[in-house]
């Protein structure tokens, strides 16, 4: 038989697993095990909309994989429930905005909802949102808008939106529109206008990292569902879940720790995940979310990257960000190409921070004073394997004599 018939052959009978789909991020649980009291506050301050009033507009935030998303469309979902079975019309729209990216998109979103046509482009926001709240004037209802990681709109274009939105109210008779706004990054906050940021909190919840316990009890529910009797030895929860805790306390993180660690099984033709199996999803999770990171990188930014690499080799444990752009030039030069600003270096090096790619430090140098240095924070064969793939940068990096296993452990 071919190997392509033996892997369709495996899709159909797995051995591991049950329902796999259960451990996929998007799956939400019919119970959420430590997050009662979220849940609770959630729905307390949603539940005005079923006597047809506009529930106060919720901010939420927490570390990323601490339960935001779960919480928030297990809760919208029970409050739809309950709406149809009184008669009351309350809907909500969840958009996640770093996944639809632009204000005009977010609208076309919540139009769609309201089942308008709105051409892919061609009209500006302004008239989108009007033509909103045109057909909201003539609805009657109570409309909750979830715009989950806000924080991807607010650097991007602001918080014009999230302005306009949490003022819609006052162009409105019979329909009422709350906002539900959910953020894993503090300091966006402070960088929203006052106004829009006391509208949106009129109710804020902060979610808390989950520890290894709690972590484990998330991860046996979800066990039991996901898959087969007696597939995971024993150690593989804790496992998943001490790690997990470590990655500040990530609940995402753990789960897919779980299912990468039982597809390697099904992939090895095996009836029992084990912890080396865990321990290879740990590496395979890295290396596709540093790869997912590396490729997308702009030019500029694959080409400070590399100038990273560069400074860092042959185990310096950091660079300064005097010699990145050192080097950042040389490369510049010769490629012929024409150099950026400083200051959109020093952008790039912020962003691939956030996005835990490196990490940035200011240190003292006695009489010389203070500067900014950088070290790597992700598997360095991760990013050059990444690099790798755009062959501008594929030949400059067979010049990079890269010997460091320390960075291996980075997780
Ligand atoms: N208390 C819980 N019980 C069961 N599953 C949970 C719980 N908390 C989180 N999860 C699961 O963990 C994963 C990540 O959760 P969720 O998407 O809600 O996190 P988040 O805080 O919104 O993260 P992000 O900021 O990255 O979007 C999902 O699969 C979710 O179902």
């Amino acid at each position: 038989m071919s190997e392509i018939d033996d892997i369709f052959n495996a899709a159909y009978k797995p051995r591991v697993f049950k329902r796999r789909e259960v451990l996929l991020p998007d799956y939400v649980p019919e119970f959420l095990p430590h997050r009662d009291d979220e849940t609770k506050r959630v729905a307390l301050t949603l539940s005005p909309a079923l006597r047809m009033e506009r529930p106060s507009n919720i901010f939420i935030y927490g570390l990323t994989g601490t339960g935001k998303t779960a919480v928030t469309k297990f809760v919208l979902r029970k409050l739809e429930e309950n709406a149809k079975q009184k008669g009351i019309k309350v809907g909500y729209i969840y958009a996640n905005v770093r996944h639809r990216e632009t204000p005009y998109r977010i609208l076309a979103d919540i139009a769609d909802y309201f089942n308008m046509r709105i051409p892919f482009t061609g009209l500006s926001t302004g008239e989108v949102f009007n033509r909103i709240v045109k057909k909201l004037t003539n609805l009657e209802g109570v409309y909750i808008i979830v715009l989950d990681e806000i924080d991807f709109l607010v650097k991007k274009y602001g918080d014009d939106l999230l302005y306009n939105l949490t003022r819609i109210n006052e162009q409105l008779s019979k329909s009422r529109v709350s906002i539900i706004g959910i953020t894993n990054s503090v300091k966006m906050i402070e960088s929203l206008d006052p106004r829009v940021k006391s509208s949106l909190s009129e109710e804020e919840i902060v979610f808390s990292p989950y520890d290894a316990k709690q972590l484990q009890d998330i991860l046996n529910q979800r066990a039991e569902e996901a898959f087969n009797e007696r597939a995971l030895d024993e150690e593989v929860i804790p496992l998943c879940a001490a790690l997990a805790a470590r990655e500040h306390g990530d609940a995402r993180r753990a789960l897919d720790l779980l299912r990468v660690a039982g597809e390697i099984a099904e992939r090895e033709n095996r009836n029992v995940v084990t912890k080396d199996d865990v321990m290879k999803a740990r590496v395979e999770i890295e290396r596709d979310r540093v790869g997912d990171v590396v490729k997308t990188l702009p030019l500029h930014g694959k080409l400070i990257m590399t100038s990273i690499l560069l400074a860092t080799a042959m185990g310096k444990d950091y660079a300064t960000t005097g010699d990145i752009y050192d080097n950042y030039k040389k490369l510049i030069s010769k490629l012929g190409l024409e150099e950026i600003t400083l200051r959109r270096v020093s952008g790039i090096l912020s962003e691939l921070d956030m996005l835990g790619i490196i990490s940035g430090r200011i240190i003292s140098r006695g009489r010389y004073g203070k500067t900014r240095v950088i070290s790597l924070a992700a598997e360095v064969n991760a990013i050059i394997q990444a690099l790798k793939e755009d062959p501008m940068i594929a030949d400059l990096l067979n010049e990079v004599k890269y010997d460091d296993n320390r960075k291996n452990n980075s997780l």
